[in-house]
């Protein structure tokens, strides 16, 4: 079975507290972005535990650190499930806030539980993708979705950007997201987040923020940088995506032509 693991983006994206757990409460909207994707294949085999092979971009971690495996191994404590092969093309850049890592985590769970048919739920499955990660539960719905709690807890939040054109650019410096977290100064805006972002996309600016970006924007210029550059080509929102460091600008209609293309190799038309 070969998976197509998207990333998503972050519709500003507001941190309300620090919580006991370490953890914090926030609210974002989240956004798939369908056309930057890892593939992840996922075969049965009839060796016992799991093989793990990887591609593309070289990930910063040992393979059993990888979420894939980490997310096999979960299925596998609470299912019993045994004998499976991964291969993942890792495309998606990380330490990006693009959730890459957290959707291949998800795209292992959906494969596990089609391959040895466990017909689990959709609660069920954001359960356990929950018990992955924050952003994991996200990719199971993979719609646009209003994230609460630590990001576990959903409600489709239909948003329609169709007719614009969405351009990600990754500087070369990466943020973890441990890092963006410890830097933030939490607060409850005096307007939710689910509110602004009724107002029409030309209003954004300024209006729907991220939380992370005071902090990181001040210590990292090139990722200010590369925001400034998306509103001088024109953009009529642009932002950090997450906990960076990719930032990412929405544009009015659909361009002929490889102007945005100047700018990014990822650029997708809504
Ligand atoms: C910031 C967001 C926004 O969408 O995504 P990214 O930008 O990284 O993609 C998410 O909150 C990231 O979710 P995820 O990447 O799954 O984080 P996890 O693995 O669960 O947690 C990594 C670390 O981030 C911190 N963390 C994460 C989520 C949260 N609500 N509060 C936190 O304080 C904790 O220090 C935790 O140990
Ligand atoms: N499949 C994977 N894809 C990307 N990163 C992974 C994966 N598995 C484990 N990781 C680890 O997660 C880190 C990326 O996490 P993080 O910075 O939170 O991602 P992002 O902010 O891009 O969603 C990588 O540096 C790597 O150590």
């Amino acid at each position: 079975m070969i998976l197509k693991a998207n990333c998503k983006i972050n519709l500003g994206l507001d941190i309300l507290r620090r919580r006991a757990d370490g953890f914090h409460d926030l609210e974002t909207v989240m956004f798939p972005v369908a056309g930057l994707y890892d593939e992840v294949e996922v075969v049965c085999t009839d060796a016992s535990g799991v093989t793990f092979r990887a591609g593309g971009l070289a990930v910063d971690c040992a393979p059993e650190e990888n979420i894939c495996v980490k997310a096999f191994r979960l299925m596998q404590r609470r299912y019993g499930v045994d004998g499976i092969d991964i291969r993942l093309d890792k495309r998606v850049p990380f330490g990006a806030g693009l959730g890459g890592g957290s959707s291949d985590g998800t795209a292992v769970l959906l494969a596990v539980n089609g391959l040895f048919a466990l017909g689990l739920s959709e609660a069920e499955l954001i359960a356990c993708a929950a018990e992955l990660g924050s952003d994991t539960a996200f990719f199971v719905r993979n719609t646009p979705q209003l994230c609460k709690g630590r990001g576990e807890v959903m409600e489709p939040y239909p948003l329609d950007l169709s007719g614009m054109t969405l351009v990600i650019v990754k500087p070369g410096e990466g943020v973890s997201t441990r890092e963006a977290y410890a830097g933030v100064r939490p607060r409850v805006p005096e307007v939710s987040l689910a509110e602004r972002l009724k107002r029409p996309v030309a209003e954004w600016q300024g209006l729907v923020t991220n939380d992370f970006e005071r902090h990181i924007l001040a210590a990292r210029p090139a990722i200010r940088a590369a925001r400034e550059r998306l509103l001088e080509a024109g953009a009529v929102y642009a932002s950090m995506s997450g906990s960076g460091s990719a930032v990412f600008g929405l544009f009015a209609g659909h361009e002929k032509g490889e102007r945005l293309k100047a700018l990014s190799p990822f650029v997708f038309e809504l």
